[in-house]
This record gives structure tokens, sequence and C-alpha cells, in this order.
């Protein structure tokens, strides 16, 4: 139940950025290869050095610890990282037994299109796009309230897409979460976003 504030965050290849996303709003973001989305997420995630100041409502980000501070404000990056053998490891309570009484990760796997016994794969069989859909689950289990996604549908066919894009729509909803979503697909924008901002020259624009 609270805004995202970018006050003057800015990066190596970005001028200083002023954003304000409120409570359950979707703002998009779009821009050329290489213009600095993604490290624009990192900064507000703090991953990366930059400049400036991010508020989650009355909170700054230097008035948190980096881990709560990312707990709070959940980044999907474009290319997520797994550490342990099976999916289930990355996961509160993900072993199929335990996730049979976790009625919200089952409703999210279903929805997504798994069954529970994906929590018991590998992580190395997953196809790309497998990868994609159980990082935004593993995302949403730590009950973020503000979300920063980085091309969440971007190697997902049609049919999948619109699962995430309804599961990320429910959970905005229910949340009431700020999202920043980065996406090259100006139909995903006129589906989702009531504003979207473009980067160009270095510099965030609002587009019409
Ligand atoms: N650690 C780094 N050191 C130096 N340059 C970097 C680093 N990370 C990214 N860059 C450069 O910063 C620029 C912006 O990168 P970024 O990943 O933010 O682009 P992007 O807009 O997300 O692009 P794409 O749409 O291709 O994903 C690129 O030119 C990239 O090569």
């Amino acid at each position: 139940m609270a805004s995202l504030r970018l006050e003057a965050i800015g990066h190596l290849f970005m001028k200083p950025v002023d954003l304000e996303i409120d409570a359950g709003e979707l703002v998009f973001l779009s821009g050329p290869s290489g213009s600095g989305k993604s490290l624009l997420l990192r900064a507000v995630a703090d991953l990366d050095p930059h400049q400036g100041e991010a508020w989650l409502g009355s909170e700054s980000r230097s008035g948190l610890s980096p881990p709560v501070w990312r707990r709070r404000v959940g980044l999907l990056p474009a290319e997520s990282f797994w550490w342990a053998e099976r999916v289930g490891e990355h996961l509160p309570g993900g072993d199929a037994e335990t996730a049979k009484s976790k009625e919200r990760l089952s409703d999210w796997l279903a929805q997504l299109g798994f069954d529970l016994d994906v929590l018991d794969w590998e992580v190395a069989r997953l196809s790309t796009g497998e990868r994609q859909r159980l990082a935004l689950i593993r995302l949403l289990t730590q009950n973020p309230e503000a979300l920063l996604l980085d091309e969440a549908t971007a190697n997902l066919d049609p049919a999948n897409r619109d699962q995430v894009e309804r599961l990320i729509h429910d959970y905005r909803r229910s949340a009431t979460a700020a999202v920043l979503w980065v996406s090259h697909d100006p139909a995903q924008r006129q589906r989702l976003a009531t504003r979207a901002y473009v980067i160009q020259d270095g510099a965030l624009v609002s587009e019409p």
C-alpha cells in the first residue's frame, strides 16, 4: 500500500530521474537496447552504484538495510539467478508436500501452468520461459510491496504471456503494489499501462 518514488536516481548512462508510481499503479518503461533500462531498475533495487534516493511510501531506501529494501521492492531481472539444485529449494515451504497446504503458492503455480511436482524439478532442466515464470512466482512469495520487472514476458509465447500478465495484474491489485515494468512491446503497454515512459538520449521522456 505504498507508492514508489524515485528522487534524482541516476547512473553512468542516465540523467537523474524523478518519478512517482502510486500504490497499485503500473508504469511502463521502454527504450532502445543499451539505453539503460536495466541499470535504472538495478539502481532502484540498490544493486549498482548510482546517485539519488528511492522511497517506498515515507520510507527511504537509505533508511533500510539493503536486504530489507530488496525484499520490499522486488526486482525480477531479465535473467534470473538460481543457486540451489531444485526449484523448491528457492521458495519458502517449497517442497511439494508443504506447498499443498500453501494455497497461494499452489494457485500461482497452477495459474502459470505448473503442477506442484515442478518444485522437485532440477533447475538445470528448466527452459528459458519456465525459468522466467518460476522466477516471478519466487519473487511474489516474498510479498514485495513494489515490483521492478525487467522484460517479464520476453521469452514467452502469447498464451503464457497472457497468464503472466494476469498474475501480475492480480498481485498488483491485491497487494496494491506499485509496478515499474520494462518492456519493448507497445501492444503490452496498450493492454496494461496507463502511463509510459521512454529513455531517449539518457533522459526519461513521458510517452503520450
Ligand atoms: N557493469 C557494467 N559496466 C559497464 N557498462 C555496463 C555495465 N552494465 C551495463 N553496461 C552498459 O550500460 C548500458 C545500458 O545497459 P542496460 O542493461 O541498462 O541496457 P537496457 O536498456 O536494459 O538494454 P536491453 O534492452 O538490451 O536489455 C549498455 O551499453 C551496457 O553495455
